[in-house]
């Protein structure tokens, strides 16, 4: 890795690929006494969770709280780093509970009032396992379609949460719920893919009582391994379920392929994942794709096409708005005009004032001097 190039010594020789960013983090670090990872040396290239945070989470928060909609996903074959990335471990936390961390401590301007809420999915075989219905036990939904805010998960749990520590608690809940259900069902949680979203809403009242109103989400998604599963002599559920995997990655693969090359028709229809992505793949959101690879040889033919997903991908361009109530904005625009009049009508009011002023002294002046 050298600077923003990852290159790829294959049999046909180096192959470079060129990326907005590109982190090293396999070797070069060193432990703190509280175990945090850290560069082992001013020189090191080794990119520490906090520098990830600093580089690519802050900007999404800033974001969310602007009134976009943002979106970051992990993909990569098993054990490449995903969740390392999103979620870290507590002396090392990832993206998902540092960005949290930094949401509820952004202040909260003057009449603005924040609220924000949670909801935490699976997807496993085409199924949707709501994660934050029971603390006991899994509860399935189906995704419907709005004809104007588009594909959305019916029924799906939102919990309000007031601050990072309540964030915690209820991942911890759901990702336990997860482990759980996955060791129950022989198989591990990197089998589903996984999204969390924060719903954040900012009401802003003005000093006449009248509100205007901004909604974001920010959904993080750790995707399950993107490894092709050898499906031969497998168990029945275990041919399923890769079989599940496969199609909705392969159709992730097709639809930031279509939504690259600008195709009219976009197949987010065929699976879960990308109906549930819709928004934050080809619509209205800021959206960060990040392609965790491994540096092993072993693993070359894994590296190599998850590199080239991640080279499609950088070529979508989504078109993010500010996301305000149609009345709203209506309102918010007029405002602004008017403001604007009014300060033309007081500029031009206060330059007839002084032209008007400067008009009386010279006359004042003038007939001064032809008192004396
Ligand atoms: N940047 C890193 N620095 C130090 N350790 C890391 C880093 N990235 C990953 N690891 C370690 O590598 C191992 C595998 O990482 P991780 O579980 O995040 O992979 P994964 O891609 O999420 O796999 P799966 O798809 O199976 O969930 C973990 O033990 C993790 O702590």
């Amino acid at each position: 890795m050298q600077d923003n190039v990852t290159t790829v010594d294959t049999s046909a020789g180096p192959r470079p690929f060129g990326f907005d960013r590109c982190y090293w983090s396999h070797d070069n670090f060193a432990e703190s006494d509280d175990g945090v990872l850290i560069p082992a040396s001013d020189s090191s290239p080794y990119a520490s969770q906090q520098h990830i945070f600093e580089d690519l989470g802050a900007t999404l928060v800033t974001n969310v709280l602007a009134g976009y909609n943002a979106c970051a996903m992990a993909y990569g074959q098993t054990s490449a780093g995903k969740s390392y990335t999103m979620i870290g471990t507590p002396t090392n936390p990832g993206l998902v509970p540092r960005l949290c961390a930094a949401l509820f401590a952004a202040p909260v301007p003057n009449k603005v009032q924040r609220q924000v809420t949670l909801s935490m999915l699976e997807i496993y075989n085409e199924q949707i396992n709501d994660l934050l219905a029971s603390s006991t036990a899994l509860h399935e939904c189906r995704v419907r379609q709005h004809p104007k805010q588009g594909f959305f998960v019916e029924g799906l749990t939102r919990v309000p949460v007031n601050d990072h520590a309540d964030v915690q608690a209820r991942m911890q809940v759901g990702t336990k719920l997860r482990t759980t259900a996955a060791t129950n069902m022989n198989k591990t949680s990197s089998r589903s893919h996984m999204v969390v979203t924060l719903h954040v809403k900012q009401t802003q009242v003005n000093g006449k009582g009248e509100s205007t109103t901004k909604t974001s989400d920010i959904h993080l998604v750790d995707l399950a391994g993107s490894e092709r599963t050898d499906l031969a002599g497998t168990s029945d559920q275990r041919f399923k379920e890769g079989l599940a995997i496969n199609q909705s990655l392969s159709n992730l693969g097709n639809v930031i392929a279509a939504l690259a090359d600008q195709a009219t028709t976009i197949p987010y229809r065929n699976s879960v994942l990308t109906k549930l992505l819709s928004n934050a793949l080809g619509g209205n959101s800021r959206t960060m794709m990040i392609a965790n690879i491994s540096p092993s040889p072993l693993n070359l033919e894994e590296t190599l096409s998850t590199l080239r997903f991640a080279d499609r991908a950088k070529r979508i361009k989504c078109k993010a708005v500010v996301n305000e109530s149609p009345t709203d904005k209506l309102i918010r625009e007029l405002k602004e005009e008017n403001q604007r009049l009014l300060d033309m009508l007081k500029a031009a009011g206060s330059d007839a004032d002084s032209d008007a002023l400067r008009a009386d002294k010279a006359e004042c002046k003038g007939s001064a001097q032809r008192r004396f």
